[in-house]
C-alpha cells in the first residue's frame, strides 16, 4: 500500500514537473514570438491624437535606394503618429522649408568620387553658405555609400557636419551604411530607437490637429472611400484592396485609351519622374566586342539620338532603362489573375498633395509590369515584412519574419544572397495570393542602368555608343541568373536579328570625364576591361583634332587590361588602329592570364614610375582611372607610393597632393 502511494507520489511530481516545463517552454517561445514581432514593429505606437508632428524626409538619390530608405521612414513615421512627407530634394525651397520648428531627416546617398548626386547638388552648395534659418531647426542624417570607394558615405558626414555647423539641432543619432555589405542592416540598426527617441525630443514641438491637413493615412482613407462608395461587382472589377499604408487603388479603364508617357502629368516616384524625363533612343547595332565569349560577353550598342533634340557629349554617362521580359511578365500576370490588356487607372487614397504616383495611368498590365516594376532586383527585408503583412497563413508569415531577424540572418543570406532569390520566386514558393496593387507596392521602381559613353560628339554627334559587360551570378543549383539590363539586351539583339526595330529609353547625365581645357598637357588613361569606355571618345575626338593639326603638342597614353590578348580585348582592332596611327602615343596592354605570373595595369605603370613622377611634378599631365573599384584603389596607392618614394615625401604631405590633384582636376576618377 505504502509503495503504492509512493509510486503515485512519484508520477504527480513527475508530471507536475513536466507541466512546469511546458508551461515555461510555451511562455519563452510567446516571449521570443513578441520580441520578433517587436523587432519588426518597434516598441510599439504612440496614439495618432496625441502626436501630429509634421518631419520632411529629404533625399539625396541617383539610383533610388536613398529614395527608397526615405519612403520607409516616411511609411514607419505614419505609423507611430507622425506626419511624414519624402520630398526630393531638388524639389524644394530650402529656406522656407528648413527653419526653426521644423524637423528634416536626411537619407543621403554619395556618388561620383564623394560628390553629392544630382538631386542634392543645389542643396549641398546651399548648405555650405551661412544660412540663418537652420538655427534651431531639428535634424538627423543617414549616409548611404559603399566602403570600396575612397570617399566613404562623405556626403552623410558633410551634411551632417554642416547642419551641425549652421546650428541645427540634432534631435537623433547620425548612421550610415555601406553598400558593399550591409547597407539594410545598418539602415534597420540606425533607426531601431528612431521614432521613440523623436518621440521624446519633438515632444514640445508644435502638433497639428488630426483633422488639419494631410491627415493619417487612416483618416484620410476612409474619407476617400466615404467618398467613393462601391458596390460589390465594382469592387470586384476593380480588383484591389492594397495592403496596409497602400497609397493607391487601381481602377478598371474602359475607354481602352493608354497615356502617352510625353503627356503624362501629376506627381510621381523619383525613379518613375526619370523615367519620364528619359527620351527614346533607336537601336542601330548590337555586337560582341570579345574574341571569344568562354569567360563572358562584352557587347557593343550603338544607339540613333535621332537628328534633333538630344545633344551629348563625349565620355558624359548614359542612364539606359531597362525593360522586364515578355515571359516573366507574362508568367506574373498570369499568376495574379491579370490580363495583360488590361488597362487601369490609377487613384491616390490618401488626399494628400504630396502623394506620389508610382506609374502614368490609364495604363496596361503589360506596360506596367514592363516598365515601372522591378521584380528581379536584390530582395529587401522591408519588402519581406511588406509580404509577410499580405499572407493570411500564420506558419508562413512567421517564417517570413524569422528571415528578417537576428535569428534568420543565415537563412537570409542564403535565400537572399546565395540562391538570389526574386520577389516573384519567394511570393510563388509560399503560395501568397496577391492582386497587382500589392505586387507593384512591394516591388521597387526599375532603376537606370548607367555607362559611359564610348563615343565623340565630335565624331558621331547623332551616334552614341556603350559597352555593356554582362552580368551572369552563378547560383548554387548550377544555373546561372542574368542582370535584368543584360537579359534587357540580348532580347532588343535578338529582335534586332529578326528585322525588328527597336528603342530604348535613356537619359544623359553629366560625368567628371572631360579633356583638359590646355591643349598642352598630355594624357594618362587608366582603363582596363569597359574602363576603356570613355578613352574610345577622347581617341576619336584626338583623331579629329590631329587631322586638322601639323604638329603633337601634348601625348596620349593609354594603359589597357583584360584577361587574354584574344578573348576579351574589347575595341582590339580600333585600339590598335590608334596606335598604328600614332593617335595614341604609348601604349601599354596587361593580359593577366596569358602568362604564368599575372600582370595588371598597375605593374606596367609602376615600371613607368620616374616618368609618372617628373610629369606630377612638373604640372604636365592629367591622370584618367576608369574602372572597378579594386582597380582604381590599387593605381591610386601606387601613385602615392611613387610620390614617396621618388619625391621623398611623407604620407601626409603625399595625401595633401594627391587631394590637391583631384581638386584641380589632374587626377580624374571613374569607379564603379
Ligand atoms: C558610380 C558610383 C559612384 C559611387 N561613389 C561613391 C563614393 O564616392 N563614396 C561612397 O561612399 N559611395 C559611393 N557609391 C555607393 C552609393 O552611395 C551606394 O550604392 C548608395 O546605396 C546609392 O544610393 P542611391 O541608389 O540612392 O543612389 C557610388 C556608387 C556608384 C554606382
Amino acid at each position: 500500500m505504502e509503495l503504492e502511494h509512493f509510486v503515485i507520489a512519484c508520477l504527480v511530481i513527475f508530471f507536475s514537473i513536466l507541466i512546469y516545463i511546458g508551461i515555461q517552454k510555451s511562455k519563452k517561445s510567446q516571449q521570443n514570438k513578441g520580441e520578433q514581432t517587436n523587432n519588426i514593429k518597434q516598441e510599439k505606437k504612440i496614439n495618432n491624437q496625441d502626436l501630429l508632428i509634421p518631419i520632411s524626409i529629404y533625399f539625396g538619390s541617383q539610383q533610388g535606394t536613398a529614395a527608397r530608405f526615405a519612403n520607409q521612414l516616411a511609411e514607419e513615421g505614419k505609423e507611430y503618429g507622425f506626419i511624414t512627407t519624402e520630398i526630393d530634394l531638388n524639389e524644394i525651397e530650402f529656406t522656407s522649408e528648413m527653419k526653426q520648428g521644423k524637423v528634416g531627416i536626411f537619407c543621403m546617398a554619395t556618388h561620383g568620387e564623394g560628390e553629392p548626386t544630382d538631386n542634392a547638388k543645389k542643396f549641398i552648395d546651399w548648405l555650405q553658405q551661412p544660412q540663418s534659418s537652420l538655427i534651431e531647426y531639428k535634424f538627423t542624417v543617414f549616409g548611404l555609400g559603399n566602403r570600396q570607394y575612397e570617399h566613404y558615405n562623405k556626403i552623410g558626414k558633410l551634411t551632417n557636419e554642416l547642419l551641425e555647423k549652421q546650428k541645427a539641432v540634432r534631435c537623433y543619432k547620425y548612421g550610415e551604411g555601406d553598400a558593399n555589405s550591409t547597407l539594410e542592416d545598418d539602415f534597420i540598426d540606425w533607426k531601431k530607437d528612431l521614432w521613440n527617441e523623436l518621440k521624446i525630443s519633438l515632444k514640445d514641438l508644435k502638433k497639428q490637429k488630426p483633422e488639419s491637413k494631410e491627415n493619417s493615412e487612416s483618416e484620410s482613407e476612409s474619407e476617400t472611400e466615404k467618398q467613393k462608395p462601391e458596390d460589390d461587382d465594382n469592387k470586384k472589377r476593380n480588383n484591389i484592396n492594397s495592403i496596409s499604408g497602400s497609397s493607391f487603388r487601381l481602377v478598371v479603364n474602359d475607354n481602352n485609351q493608354e497615356i502617352n508617357f510625353d503627356q503624362a502629368q501629376g506627381q510621381f516616384d523619383f525613379q518613375t519622374k526619370q523615367f519620364l524625363k528619359a527620351k527614346y533612343c533607336q537601336v542601330i547595332s548590337i555586337n560582341q566586342l570579345r574574341q571569344n565569349v568562354q569567360d563572358g560577353s562584352t557587347l557593343h550598342i550603338i544607339l540613333d539620338t535621332g537628328r534633333e533634340g538630344i545633344e551629348y557629349k563625349t565620355a558624359m554617362n548614359l542612364g539606359v532603362y531597362p525593360e522586364n521580359d515578355d515571359q516573366q511578365i507574362l508568367d506574373i500576370a498570369n499568376y495574379l489573375q491579370e490580363n495583360l490588356d488590361t488597362i487601369y487607372n490609377l487613384e491616390l487614397l490618401q488626399q494628400n498633395n504630396k502623394a506620389k504616383l508610382p506609374f502614368p495611368s490609364p495604363l496596361s498590365v503589360r506596360k506596367i509590369l514592363k516598365y515601372f516594376v522591378d521584380f528581379n532586383g536584390q530582395l529587401m527585408k522591408n519588402t519581406i515584412i511588406k509580404l509577410s503583412k499580405i499572407t493570411n497563413d500564420e506558419k508562413i508569415k512567421d517564417q517570413l519574419i524569422h528571415l528578417t531577424t537576428e535569428e534568420g540572418k543565415k537563412e537570409f543570406q542564403q535565400i537572399v544572397d546565395i540562391q538570389k532569390i526574386t520577389i516573384f520566386q519567394l511570393i510563388q514558393k509560399n503560395n501568397i495570393q496577391l492582386n497587382l496593387a500589392q505586387f507593384i507596392e512591394l516591388c521597387p521602381r526599375i532603376s537606370p542602368r548607367l555607362f559611359t559613353i564610348a563615343s565623340s560628339n565630335i565624331k558621331s554627334p547623332q551616334y552614341v555608343e556603350i559597352a555593356d559587360s554582362l552580368l551572369f551570378d552563378d547560383l548554387p543549383d548550377g544555373t546561372q541568373k542574368i542582370g535584368l539590363c543584360s537579359q534587357y539586351f540580348l532580347n532588343i539583339q535578338k529582335k534586332l536579328q529578326q528585322g525588328e526595330s527597336v528603342k530604348v529609353r535613356v537619359d544623359f547625365r553629366e560625368s567628371s570625364f572631360k579633356l583638359p581645357d590646355d591643349p598642352n598637357k598630355s594624357i594618362v588613361m587608366i582603363g582596363p576591361g569597359t574602363g576603356v569606355a570613355p578613352f574610345i571618345g577622347f581617341l576619336q575626338e584626338r583623331q579629329i583634332f590631329l587631322q586638322s593639326q601639323l604638329q603633337k603638342h601634348n601625348e596620349y597614353i593609354l594603359y589597357f587590361g583584360c584577361k587574354h590578348e584574344n578573348g576579351d580585348f574589347i575595341y582590339k582592332d580600333q585600339l590598335r588602329e590608334f596606335e598604328r596611327t600614332n593617335i595614341i602615343d604609348q601604349f601599354y596592354t596587361a593580359f593577366s592570364r596569358d602568362q604564368e605570373k599575372k600582370v595588371y595595369v598597375q605593374d606596367l605603370l609602376n615600371k613607368n614610375s620616374q616618368w609618372i613622377y617628373n610629369k606630377i611634378k612638373e604640372d604636365s599631365i592629367v591622370i584618367y582611372i576608369c574602372g572597378s573599384t579594386n582597380m582604381g584603389n590599387s593605381v591610386q596607392n601606387l601613385i602615392k607610393e611613387i610620390l614617396i618614394e621618388y619625391g621623398n615625401q611623407s604620407p601626409q604631405e603625399v595625401e595633401d597632393k594627391i587631394q590637391n590633384m583631384e581638386k584641380l582636376k589632374f587626377l580624374i576618377k571613374e569607379l564603379w
